[in-house]
């Protein structure tokens, strides 16, 4: 077994003191053990609740069991709130569309940092970008060749060790994609960047989390775990970490527990982690929490750093009161698709290849559009950004909401205002397969969310509120760009109907949502508020604009303890968030070891 030696078969077999503990084998989880522990000079544990189990399997045993609160605003629906429950975390489970953020994304990480100078800019992360992603190949040249296909290699990485994350291009070709693709780069207010990598954007293509020769599944155990075999290193798996211990304002361990009470799950080789009891585990330097942004805020809370009246009312001894653990949880959300009738069949163009046809989506050519405000709605997009600067911060937050959160939330608006008028500022991106459907994500929604403690069960898992389109602003915003589409597919400017002979007829979201009002109705009953990027509940910002962690990825107040994932996200990137997290990793790896 690759693992053998740094996978502790029996937790009890795990030291009473490591230099490092890990708090969860996921994404981020196990980039930054494998940084912590390589230099040999630091003993590292990682602690994970889920287990080792064969890569890409989307099922729902690696996942976490979790329905959100009813979306009140979403006609009182529920939704899952999947998360990985695995070692490799939602790296194992997840979708391996792989992309980065824009430069105002990542730029307007600095301007909420509270401070001059902030490190966490565009300029500063794009080393640990390339430190983070190797390029495994760039596309197939057949599929190049067809669709003038460019990418940016220097946005990557060159190493080759296997010991690394890879993004591929495709292999995959799916022929009724190229109408699709013509008729879009020819669609007004639609441009061409190199990549979306470079931090502009428009049509392009998205690489895929995938190992180059293999085509396995490129994810944080491959890339930094499997055969690391390093005896400064242990990793203990079914095992839950409840809270982070304290001497005064020190954080010193924590406390573990079996997954599973009896020995039923046990199995040798599978990481199923033996051993009882509860345990406490020191860390001599530093507790790095990287739980992910549901279980995080969790862990914080119930180690008493959390909003005071929350922790009052769970009884739980305040450690620090910081009203950020568990507010600000941003998603991307998933706009149901436009479905058309697509009765004649195009004539696909033929493609000179000795690729195999490949159907599934995914495995496509990966077309992906990506969109400002501008784009979307170019008669509108003013007058929205006017009228959310117009809004009192206040407004649409919960009631009883910290000022700290509040002036917090009035910042983002000033930059997310800035950016409704930035056509690189991506409000809606959407993988563009070969057929006239598209079902886009919007990528900055205005609303925020909560993580709480189940105050009745503390220990179950947290209550999870997204609380979409409580800023009504949103629905307005996907409206939109259920027209711009609309517009694409049987609109006078699209030129789809001169590549593909078509008889259009829209049959989702259909005749009868005309109105902006139709559509919003239409929303309500079919948006969903998550595609899987929880992010921002233990953010990265002034500590009196709402912030949990410091420029240090520390935790305000307290003494050893800091958190890595996509809990630290002051705001969510336009992007899928897999990326960002292994270049965060890779930063605050540095940022740790710079301070041991
Ligand atoms: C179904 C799905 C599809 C997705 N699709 C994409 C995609 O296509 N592209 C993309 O870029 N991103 C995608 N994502 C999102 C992306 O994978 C995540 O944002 C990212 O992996 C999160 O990394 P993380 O380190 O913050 O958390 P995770 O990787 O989730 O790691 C957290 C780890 O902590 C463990 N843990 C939690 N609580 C405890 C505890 N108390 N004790 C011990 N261990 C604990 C968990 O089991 C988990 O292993 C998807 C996610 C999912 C779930």
């Amino acid at each position: 077994s690759p693992h053998s030696y740094s996978l502790l078969q029996d937790r009890d077999d795990a030291q009473d003191v490591y230099d490092y503990v890990v708090v969860g084998g996921g994404t981020a989880g196990l980039t930054v053990a494998d940084r912590l522990s390589e230099s040999g000079k630091y003993t590292v544990l990682a602690i994970e609740y889920g287990i080792i189990e064969p890569d890409g399997r989307r099922n729902r045993t690696n996942m976490y069991n979790i329905t959100s609160v009813p979306q009140v605003n979403l006609n009182n629906r529920t939704f899952p709130v999947d998360v990985g429950c695995i070692v490799g975390g939602s790296s194992a489970v997840n979708a391996q569309a792989f992309q980065r953020g824009t430069k105002r994304d990542y730029n307007n990480w600095a301007e909420l940092a509270g401070v001059n100078n902030s490190s966490w800019n565009w300029d500063d992360l794009q080393p640990y970008f390339r430190k983070a992603i190797q390029l495994g190949s760039g596309p197939h040249p057949d599929i190049a060749r067809v669709y003038n296909m460019t990418y940016n290699t220097g946005s990557y990485g060159t190493n080759t060790s296997k010991h690394s994350i890879f993004a591929t291009f495709s292999r995959g070709h799916t022929p009724a994609v190229i109408p699709i693709y013509q008729a879009l780069r020819r669609y007004p207010g639609v441009e061409i960047p190199i990549d979306h990598s470079v931090g502009t954007l428009g049509l392009g293509w998205t690489p895929r989390s995938m190992d180059p020769i293999s085509l396995n599944r490129s994810y944080s155990r491959s890339g930094h775990y499997d055969g690391l075999n390093r005896d400064n290193y242990h990793l203990i798996t079914a095992t839950r970490v409840e809270r982070v211990v304290f001497e005064g304002k020190t954080a010193h361990g924590v406390e573990i527990s079996p997954r599973w009470p009896t020995d039923a799950h046990e199995g040798k080789g599978k990481g199923k982690g033996k051993g009882t009891g509860k345990r406490v585990i020191r860390a001599r330097k530093e507790i790095v929490l990287s739980a992910g942004a549901i279980h995080t805020p969790q862990i914080l809370q119930l180690s008493g750093i959390g909003p005071a009246s929350l922790l009052k009312k769970a009884r739980i001894p305040v450690v620090v009161d910081l009203p950020g653990v568990g507010a600000n949880l941003q998603d991307h959300a998933y706009q149901p698709a436009l479905q058309y009738n697509w009765t004649t069949p195009p004539p696909y163009p033929q493609v000179n290849t000795t690729l195999p046809p490949v159907e599934a989506f995914l495995f496509g050519p990966g077309l992906n559009l990506m969109l400002g405000l501008p784009g979307i709605t170019p008669t509108r997009y003013q007058t929205l950004s006017a009228s959310y600067l117009s809004q009192p911060p206040s407004q649409f937050l919960p009631q009883n909401t910290h000022p700290t959160i509040i002036s917090g939330y009035a910042q983002q608006q000033r930059l997310y205002a800035a950016g409704m008028l930035d056509k690189n500022f991506a409000f809606f991106s959407a993988g563009m397969g070969g057929s006239p459907v598209a079902a886009p994500q919007l990528m900055h929604g205005l609303s925020r969310g909560t993580v709480t403690l189940n105050l009745t069960s503390p220990l179950s898992e947290p209550i999870v509120d997204y609380r979409f389109a409580s800023n009504p602003l949103d629905l307005d915003i996907v409206a939109e760009n259920i027209k711009f589409y609309r517009r694409f597919y049987t609109g006078p400017e699209s030129t789809l109907r001169q590549h593909v002979d078509l008889t259009l007829g829209e049959t989702q979201p259909g005749p009868g949502y005309e109105s902006d009002e139709e559509l919003k109705g239409w929303l309500r009953a079919n948006l969903v508020p998550s595609v899987f990027h929880p992010s921002g509940t233990a953010a990265k910002m002034a500590r009196e604009w709402g912030g949990v962690v410091n420029e240090g990825l520390e935790v305000y107040g307290v003494e050893r303890l800091s958190v890595v994932d996509t809990s630290v996200f002051p705001t969510i990137p336009g992007a899928a968030t897999s990326m960002t997290v292994y270049a965060v990793a890779e930063k605050a790896a540095d940022l740790i070891k710079a301070r041991a």
